[in-house]
């Protein structure tokens, strides 16, 4: 057999819970889950967006309890790990010991790109839990490369494998992408992979992602359909295109991707990620993607535009877990235009 040159990961039902609101069934994992283990998906994701813990007010309720759905896709993998996301004080220590014994295999934990140091016990824990630990350095537009290999370096001397370079807006444009790639690599030599996780608002999320398969990454993420916050992530069933055209070995099957991409994933989308002004507006300002439908609501409440708040989101620099500033923005807006 070809020996893997790139793993790709699917994440439809983790950041695709941001696009579906969180609404993800049981039947909606099930199916994914076989479909993907199917096309030979080594790992899938599955958690609420926010990751354990998340179903909260501040982030919106899940329709189906997290650890139900961990439990059904873990039934269903036959050949996949099943990965849980965490973010250190969302999602705790207890819910990952909870995971684990449901099943998960793997755990990616995430902080803010400067916040490194919050997911050392974390990983620690996950460790003497015998999970896969990757980690996810959010919104990695707004560090530089120099800054964001120190982050990593803390999260591997933690004990994790694989640190990722996560555009959570979307923001970033080919060199962009490919240079904080680069810097991890140089920094983590043989002591960790690298890997890279790309959203579509400014339609870059495949090309950064051969980018960084070019400059070292050993995972790359992609969604079915782009199920995922802000205009959705790469796609998987594209990203296993392109790189077979590449020449570049997956080990995935990119025809049962496309089969589970139009007859699993899109029958049961409730609104397909899409370019539009707001999401273009999350990519250009550096807004965490899964502000939009956040942003969104506080528009058709307060009688703002969506992609005003989002500019303003974007001066600010906001961060994940500040969603309730855009309430305080829309209203903001809301006494502007009253006052003009
Ligand atoms: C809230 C976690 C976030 O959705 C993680 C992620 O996928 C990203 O930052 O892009
Ligand atoms: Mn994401």
């Amino acid at each position: 057999m070809t020996e893997r040159e790139v793993r790709l990961v699917d994440t439809s039902l983790r950041d695709g819970s941001h696009a579906m609101a969180h609404q993800f069934t049981e039947e909606n994992v099930r199916d994914t889950v076989r479909a993907l283990d199917r096309a030979g998906i080594s790992l899938i994701e599955v958690a609420h967006g926010d990751g354990l813990g998340g179903s909260t007010f501040n982030y919106g309720f899940s329709l189906v309890d997290e650890r139900k759905l961990i439990a059904a896709a873990v039934e269903e993998a036959t050949q996949a790990r099943i990965a849980v996301l965490l973010l250190p004080g969302q999602g705790t220590v207890t819910d990952l010991k909870a995971a684990a014994d449901l099943g998960a295999g793997a755990v990616r934990i995430a902080t803010h790109c400067t916040e490194a140091d919050v997911s050392i016990q974390h990983f620690t824990a996950a460790r003497e839990l015998g999970l896969e630990t990757v980690g996810f350095l959010m919104l990695s537009h707004m560090a530089t490369p120099e800054t964001l290999a120190e982050q990593g370096r803390i999260m591997v001397d933690a004990g994790c494998q694989c640190v990722y370079i996560v555009d959570s807006a979307g923001a970033l444009i080919l060199e962009e992408a490919a240079d904080r790639v680069a810097a991890l690599v140089a920094e983590f030599g043989d002591a960790a992979q690298v890997g890279y996780h790309g959203h579509q608002n400014l339609s870059f999320g495949v090309a950064n992602s051969v980018l960084a398969h070019r400059a070292g990454a050993k995972q790359i993420d992609g969604s079915l359909v782009a199920l995922g916050a802000g205009a959705g992530n790469s796609p998987t069933e594209v990203l296993a295109a392109v790189f077979e055209r590449l020449g570049v070995e997956t080990g995935v099957d990119k025809d049962v991707l496309m089969d589970a991409a139009e007859n699993v994933v899109k029958p049961f989308i409730t609104r397909l990620p899409v370019m539009d002004r707001s999401s273009i507006v999350q990519g250009f300002a550096g807004v965490y993607s899964s502000f939009l439908l956040h942003a969104e609501r506080a528009a058709e409440r307060y009688g703002v535009a969506a992609h005003e708040i989002l500019y303003r989101v974007g001066e600010n620099c906001y961060v994940g877990g500040q969603e309730d500033m855009i309430i305080d923005i829309a209203l903001e807006l809301a006494a502007e235009r009253k006052s003009a």
